[in-house]
């Protein structure tokens, strides 16, 4: 397999040379109905408002040919090691189903291993929700709390938001979830204060076991529980760890249990490892989770497809190398149209930034071309009275991903001026892709709006357990195969050491650093 520079490519070449097309005279309801390809767990992309035609989607299927896209990811799941910065295997796809061949490491088949996690999650979780495993005060337990950042915290955030609307109207019994994740003592202090620690379990995760806020808040925990007074109380039946085997925490007596990842999970692809899965089986049941790793499966299932018209996530991979390589565009809003995705965009932060947000190819050679987009988003509607004024009339163009649902969540909705409210939302959603698209002319240079803003959509029935699976799994194939295009290592993240070093200086008086010891005086 050979990897190579997009700027030695000869079909990126091509691609420079193709002019966007302009959405103004392109965007009709053909060309609406013809654009789009099956994403999974019920989810479709929809790229009608892309300025690209028929020759674009020649040229990119050339390039996935010649950068063999979809025959690294083939590799990737078969076990080649693809992350080659640290010199470790990339298995995230194999905690939610076998997409290639069995991998062996560490003398361990690590689908066995994966999915027997996954068993002792069920049986933890079946065991707590019904009361046979109680509080040490006897107490059962009714809240879960998450410790952990970053990875150990956006993602089953983002994913616990999503979907606890979906399990209350579907009468499944639910856990309250909370997460500390900040070293801001007042992160842990607001969730600690409200908690009746007799009926809680704390979840503390951590891969490496070492990350300081997470440690910090741990005996934040421990203290509080300590100093609540309450008689009998064992803090060490109160708290579980998701941790890997060769971790600090791993040997840790004072857990109740501890559930394993391993070093080919990175942090921010582990939401469909234990990381996610436990404290989303205690919150929502086992079944629920299940659901949802069989969405991301199915998305992983179609990832494979060399076609590029017909893999979701391959595509959407190619557009945004497009907008980012050949327009030039150095962001992209995440706009989903779906309060239950409020912290999503937070996850997709830390998925693409910090995956694709890199400066020197897999070999450490430096790259002469832009690679991974400054991602943000938020909710819409509440978005568009914020900054889609920047979006629409700002000097600079900002490629938005929409994402909708025809049915809300709750099904709970009240007919306002002849409309429901779940249709004043997707009239918003639909309303914003023609308005970014075609743009309107106005003989007042101030209310004009240029068009030609592009744009997709991905969208389903409803934001159920599947659909969510599938969201997640296509965003993460779709970074995966933009890192193979830019031939960069996805899968690593030394841009966050520094910082950390240098923290850890100040809090050791700086050393004689000068210009450490300046900024630290201000606080
Ligand atoms: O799970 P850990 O080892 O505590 O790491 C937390 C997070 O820290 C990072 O390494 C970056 O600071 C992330 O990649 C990771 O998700």
């Amino acid at each position: 397999m050979t990897f190579k520079n997009l700027d030695t490519s000869s079909a990126f070449k091509q691609l420079q040379a193709l002019p966007a097309s302009d959405l103004k005279l392109v965007l009709s309801p053909d060309r609406i109905k013809a654009c789009h390809a099956y994403a999974g767990g019920g989810l479709t992309y929809h790229y009608g408002a892309m300025p690209v035609a028929q020759e674009h989607m020649k040229v990119l299927q050339q390039l996935s040919d010649e950068l063999s896209l979809t025959g690294k990811y083939q590799a990737l799941v078969d076990g080649k090691v693809m992350n080659t910065g640290e010199n470790r295997l990339v298995l995230h796809h194999l905690t939610r189903g076998q997409v290639g061949k069995s991998v062996t490491a560490d003398g361990e088949d690590k689908g066995a291993f994966y999915q027997a996690q996954l068993e002792k999650i069920k049986r933890f979780s079946d065991q707590v929700r019904s009361g046979a495993i109680l509080g040490s005060t006897g107490k059962k337990f009714s809240t879960v709390v998450q410790i952990g950042i970053g990875g150990s915290d956006l993602g089953p955030r983002a994913l616990y938001l999503a979907l606890k609307g979906w399990c209350t109207s579907s009468e499944i019994e639910l856990l309250d979830a909370q997460f500390i994740s900040n070293v801001d003592p007042d992160d842990a202090q607001a969730v600690l204060q409200n908690l009746d620690l007799e009926s809680t379990l704390f979840i503390l995760v951590s891969k490496s076991g070492t990350t300081l806020e997470t440690l910090t808040n741990r005996d934040l925990v421990f203290q509080a529980i300590a100093e609540s007074g309450i008689r009998g109380i064992d803090p060490a039946k109160h708290m579980v760890a998701v941790t890997s085997k060769t971790s600090p925490l791993a040997a840790s007596s004072s857990v109740l249990d501890s559930f394993f990842i391993d070093d080919y999970i990175g942090g921010r692809y582990s939401s469909t490892s234990a990381v996610g899965a436990v404290v989303l089986s205690l919150a929502f049941g086992f079944e629920t989770f299940k659901a949802f790793l069989n969405g991301a499966h199915e998305a992983d299932m179609l990832a494979l497809n060399p076609k590029v018209e017909e893999n979701a996530a391959l595509l959407d991979a190619l557009l945004g190398v497009y907008l980012r390589n050949v327009l030039q565009y150095p962001t992209t809003a995440i706009l989903p149209y779906s309060q239950a995705l409020s912290r999503f965009p937070a996850h997709l932060q830390q998925l693409d930034m910090e995956s694709n947000g890199k400066h020197v190819n897999r070999d450490g050679q430096n790259l002469s071309y832009p690679t991974g987009p400054v991602i943000f988003g938020e909710p819409g509607t509440n978005g568009q009275h914020s900054f889609y004024q920047l979006l629409h009339q700002g000097t600079d163009i900002v490629p938005l991903q929409f994402i909708g649902f025809s049915e809300s969540q709750y099904q709970k909705d009240v007919v306002v001026e002849g409309s429901t409210s779940q249709e004043k939302l997707n009239a918003n959603l639909v309303a914003q892709i023609v308005a970014f698209a075609l743009g309107k002319s106005d003989g007042n240079a101030n209310k004009q709006f240029a068009g030609n803003r592009p744009s997709s959509l991905l969208c389903a029935r409803q934001l159920d357990p599947k659909a969510l699976g599938a969201l997640l799994a296509h965003y993460e194939n779709k970074v995966m195969f933009q890192g193979f295009v830019w031939n960069l290592n996805s899968f690593d993240q030394e841009g966050v050491q520094l910082g950390k070093v240098l923290a850890a200086k100040v809090l050791d008086g700086c050393k004689g650093d000068e210009v450490l010891k300046a900024f630290s005086e201000l606080l």
